[in-house]
């Protein structure tokens, strides 16, 4: 493969090589002890299986149904085009405004869609303005009775007063949701459920990655290329970009808590070994480099392999060179090395999980059509034209959908004839990963899921699995193959 010049990878070659090197056993253990002990889970425990790296075991019994584990992301993102269909929490990706909020805004975005009117961008402020500030006037029921959908005007005016709380739908109160809070940097891009979820993650990343006020117009004029080519080519980056933020922002509370506590050393600049802290969740993970594991797509011909995988590596070092025009510091730039950003793309790649949160939405019209015949009758009028403007199909995309990472979670092997599979259950409403046992699973066992469908076929299942990048070595294959 043709090398694409990167001078970081040569500059700091022995730090990225002890930051991509295997963890010692001891360090392995200890760090996921504490990290389910800081979950409050007990139950499992995870340690080295001999031909799949890790895996996760119970150290006591689960009955079929059982809770086993609740992971929180060490980073997720929302995708793209739902971030339209849907307004939540960018820190725990909790539902927030109102109902009609969420309705109103998903169906002004249709409808900016779909109008011919070329004054987009007006709209789209319009929009972002009236929809995080509601007031909450409440109007009667008969001046929406009157709404005709299919008068643009009155269709606009009544999805507006949705958005601004002016027009409340009936039983919505039943429904609450938390307020939208603003981020602190300013930025009309990311909202949340409370004050402690915007601070945790400006905290955490978002402090670096804010296009707000408070980032310089350069600064700022960068990241929005940054962001716009990831959401054209592979959102995959953002998750990359939260990554590095992470890690730089952890180090320097690090740092600054051992220069507290060790005054003396405070003349040292760069403390390597605290980066290496900070690095943790992404050198305990499981990752490859990105473009030399993926599997070949089926229109690729075998002999353009070599030039499909220097298309990915020319691709990712595009979007590492827009992300080091927007935050890169000099201190860090091991961790702008192309290297570093394949693999933690990879890591990726090979352990998400679908991030996926049930919409209030659907619950609401669920409730809507549970009443009786003549109080249904009557709601109606008022919401049906909402529900059928949102279409048959609304229920397939308004729940969020996104990527995510969660450490625990990324533990757990595959396996064809799984004892575990994750499910968000009624009660779990943010972006957690939710693992229930599927069967009794006796003390000592591995909890297994399923990256797959695991009803398929051999044959199947092996073209499906090859995506991640193994071949299935469960006892079913085994017996299978
Ligand atoms: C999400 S990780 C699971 C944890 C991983 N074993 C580790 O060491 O971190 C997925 C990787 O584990 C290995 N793996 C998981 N299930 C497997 C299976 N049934 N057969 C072979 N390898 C498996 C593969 O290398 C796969 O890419």
């Amino acid at each position: 493969m043709s090398d694409v010049d990167c001078q970081f990878d040569v500059k700091y070659k022995d730090q990225i090589s002890c930051m991509l090197s295997p963890d010692n056993s001891n360090d392995v253990k200890n760090y996921y002890e504490n990290l389910i002990r800081k979950r409050q889970y007990c139950g499992i425990e995870v340690k080295d299986k001999r031909f799949m790296g890790k895996g996760t075991f119970t150290t006591e019994v689960f009955g079929k149904d059982d809770l086993i584990l609740k992971d929180r992301m060490f980073v997720a993102s929302q995708h793209h085009f739902n971030k339209m269909d849907c307004l939540v929490c960018s820190h725990c990706f909790r539902y927030i405004g109102s109902i009609e909020l969420q309705i109103g805004r998903k169906l002004f975005f249709d409808h900016l869609k779909s109008s011919s009117k070329t004054d987009d961008d007006e709209n789209t402020s319009n929009v972002s303005k009236q929809s995080h500030s509601p007031k909450n006037c409440e109007i009667t029921h008969t001046n929406s009775e009157k709404m005709k959908l299919n008068n643009d005007s009155t269709y606009q005016k009544s999805l507006e007063a949705l958005m601004n709380g002016t027009l409340i739908l009936p039983y919505s109160k039943k429904f609450r949701l938390p307020p939208v809070i603003s981020c602190p940097g300013g930025c009309e891009e990311e909202h949340y459920c409370s004050e402690k979820c915007a601070i945790n993650d400006w905290k955490i990343y978002h402090s670096l990655l804010c296009t707000g006020l408070k980032s310089t117009p350069l600064k700022k004029e960068a990241l929005i290329k940054f962001i716009e080519h990831a959401n054209s080519t592979n959102d995959v980056f953002i998750l990359a970009a939260k990554v590095i933020s992470y890690t730089i922002l952890e180090y320097k509370k690090r740092r600054d808590n051992y220069l507290k506590n060790c005054p003396q050393k405070r003349k040292q600049k760069f403390i390597f070994p605290l980066l290496l802290e900070a690095w943790k969740p992404v050198s305990m993970a499981f990752k490859e480099r990105w473009w030399d594991f993926v599997s070949l797509p089926d229109d690729v011909d075998k002999n353009d392999e070599l030039s499909f995988r220097n298309e990915l590596k020319n691709l990712a070092n595009h979007s590492l060179n827009l992300l080091r025009e927007a935050i890169f510091e000099e201190e860090f730039g091991q961790l702008f090395s192309l290297e570093i950003y394949g693999n933690i793309i990879g890591m990726f790649e090979l352990n998400n999980l679908d991030l996926v949160v049930a919409s209030p939405v659907e619950d609401y019209f669920l409730y809507i059509d549970g009443l009786n015949p003549l109080e249904k009758a009557k709601t109606e009028k008022i919401t049906r034209p909402f529900l059928d403007a949102l279409g048959d199909d609304y229920a397939d995309y308004i729940h969020v959908s996104g990527s995510a990472f969660f450490p625990l979670h990324s533990c757990m092997n595959h396996s064809c004839c799984p004892n575990a599979k994750a499910f968000k259950r009624d009660q779990d409403r943010d972006g957690q990963a939710v693992i229930l046992a599927t069967q009794y699973i006796p003390k000592g066992a591995e909890v297994t899921i399923s990256y797959i469908d695991e009803s398929l076929p051999y044959k199947d299942r092996c073209l499906q699995l090859a995506d991640y990048g193994f071949k299935c070595k469960c006892l079913r294959c085994l017996s299978e193959e």
